[in-house]
């Protein structure tokens, strides 16, 4: 079995790749990072640390790798002979790998119909669905009617913190224990794709909601929060127990959001909930507030983290959920230079006001209750500064 992975990075090589190779896969990495794409090339292996109570080193073999900006035909040529294309690239990277993997595809069509499975790991809603879009907007109709027929596109939810990579060897990858990765079968062609420990589900919505609007959601807290208060990673801010409140309160409107929307058990929720925030602070892990916090024009999204379970707190309930607005207030004071989101979104607030980049970014009217009170946290983090 052949896998081709878009993004050799943290997500890519500590969790995807890894669970790949176990499951047989000989696994192509694409990516345009040289150094990584060369160093997988010359060893064909690299080790994955996996951080708990006791540390445990994993090697994963028999893997290459490709840039797919200057070896662009046996990208296409390894996505016509595989069965399996996932990604790990962010979000915004979906519309630029979308024109090669359309090559692939044209390829492959040309020559055989053995089913394909495309699944995009990314931490957002209907991932492998935006990025069908793309590549079909690279197709003909009479090439997008044939990938219909030979082509599943595979939405999942990818679950495994994996922090900013601190080793000597630039291959390792340091990780957590935990891993889930739930992938829908709705769309699947013949068989699921074989892939060990992973979890195939009919319908996707209640498992990405879950993860997203809980370990995304907490995580954005405790960096924002953290970053008011001039902490460096995720851990040390967990530490302060005022922060960690706020996680908790953030995490039980949500948590009151899943469990009436999808049915998930109220005490099954709460240990999910207590065991994300023994995630965050697993003292083996150093994850940096800045890699968490990053890109918070996406993280203001509609769909996103704060602002959907907010909003349907607010329609489910009708109250405001005061830990989600003072989660996405902090957001707004997020103006690290080094992020180019950040920039941006301080430029809108400068210009707009809060309620413009609410507006703008997140959809939402100024008359919508939550503005008001992501208005009066934001006003008091002035004044506090945390
Ligand atoms: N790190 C985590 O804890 C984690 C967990 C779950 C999901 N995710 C999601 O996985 C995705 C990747 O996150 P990450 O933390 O691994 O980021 P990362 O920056 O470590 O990895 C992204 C990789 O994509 C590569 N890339 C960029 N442009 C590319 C292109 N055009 N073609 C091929 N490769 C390209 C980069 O060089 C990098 O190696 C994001 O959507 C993130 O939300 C991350
Ligand atoms: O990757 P992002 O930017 O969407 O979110 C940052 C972190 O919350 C995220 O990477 C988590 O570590 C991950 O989603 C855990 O599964």
């Amino acid at each position: 079995m052949r896998a081709v992975h878009f993004g050799a990075g943290n997500i890519g090589r500590g969790f995807i790749g890894s669970l790949l190779a176990a499951s047989g896969y000989d696994v192509v990495f694409v990516d345009v990072n040289g150094q990584i794409v060369r160093l997988l090339k010359e060893r064909g292996e690299y080790r994955v640390i996996v951080a708990g109570e006791q540390r445990e080193e994993q090697w994963v073999r028999g893997v290459s790798a490709l840039n797919s900006q200057t070896e662009r035909e046996q990208v296409i040529a390894a996505i016509a002979a595989a069965d399996l294309v996932t990604t790990a690239v962010g979000p915004h990277i979906l519309p630029a790998i979308a024109p090669v993997i359309a090559a692939g595809l044209k390829q492959r069509l040309a020559a055989r119909q053995a089913p394909l499975h495309v699944i995009a790991c990314e931490n957002m809603i209907g991932g492998t669905e935006t990025l069908k879009q793309h590549v079909f907007a690279h197709l003909s109709e009479a090439e997008q009617q044939l990938a219909g027929e030979s082509v599943g596109f595979l939405n999942c939810a990818v679950d495994r913190i994996v922090p900013n990579q601190t080793n000597d060897d630039p291959l390792a990858v340091t990780v957590e224990p935990f891993f889930e990765w739930a992938i829908e079968t709705r769309n699947v062609i013949g068989a699921v794709p074989p892939i060990q420990g992973a979890h195939f589900v009919a319908d996707l919505g209640p498992y990405i909601e879950r993860k997203l609007f809980t370990v995304n959601t907490g995580h954005a807290l405790a960096a924002y929060l953290g970053y008011l208060k001039q902490y460096e990673t995720v851990q040390d801010a967990m530490k302060d127990s005022a922060i960690r409140a706020d996680v908790e309160q953030a995490l039980s409107e949500s948590g009151a959001v899943l469990v009436k929307k999808h049915g998930w058990k109220a005490d099954e929720h709460r240990a999910y909930i207590d065991t994300t925030i023994g995630r965050f602070m697993n003292p083996a892990l150093s994850d940096d507030i800045i890699r968490v916090a990053r890109s918070p024009i996406r993280k203001l999204g509609p769909n996103d983290r704060l602002v959907a379970p907010a909003v349907q707190y607010c329609a489910l309930f009708g109250n405001v959920p005061h830990g989600l607005a003072k989660g996405i207030a902090a957001l707004l004071r997020f103006d690290d230079d080094r992020d180019v989101e950040a920039a941006a979104l301080q430029q809108t607030i400068a210009q707009h006001g809060i309620e413009g980049a609410l507006r703008q970014y997140a959809g939402l009217e100024s008359g919508h209750p939550l503005v008001a009170a992501v208005r009066e946290e934001y006003g008091r983090m002035e004044k506090n500064k945390s």
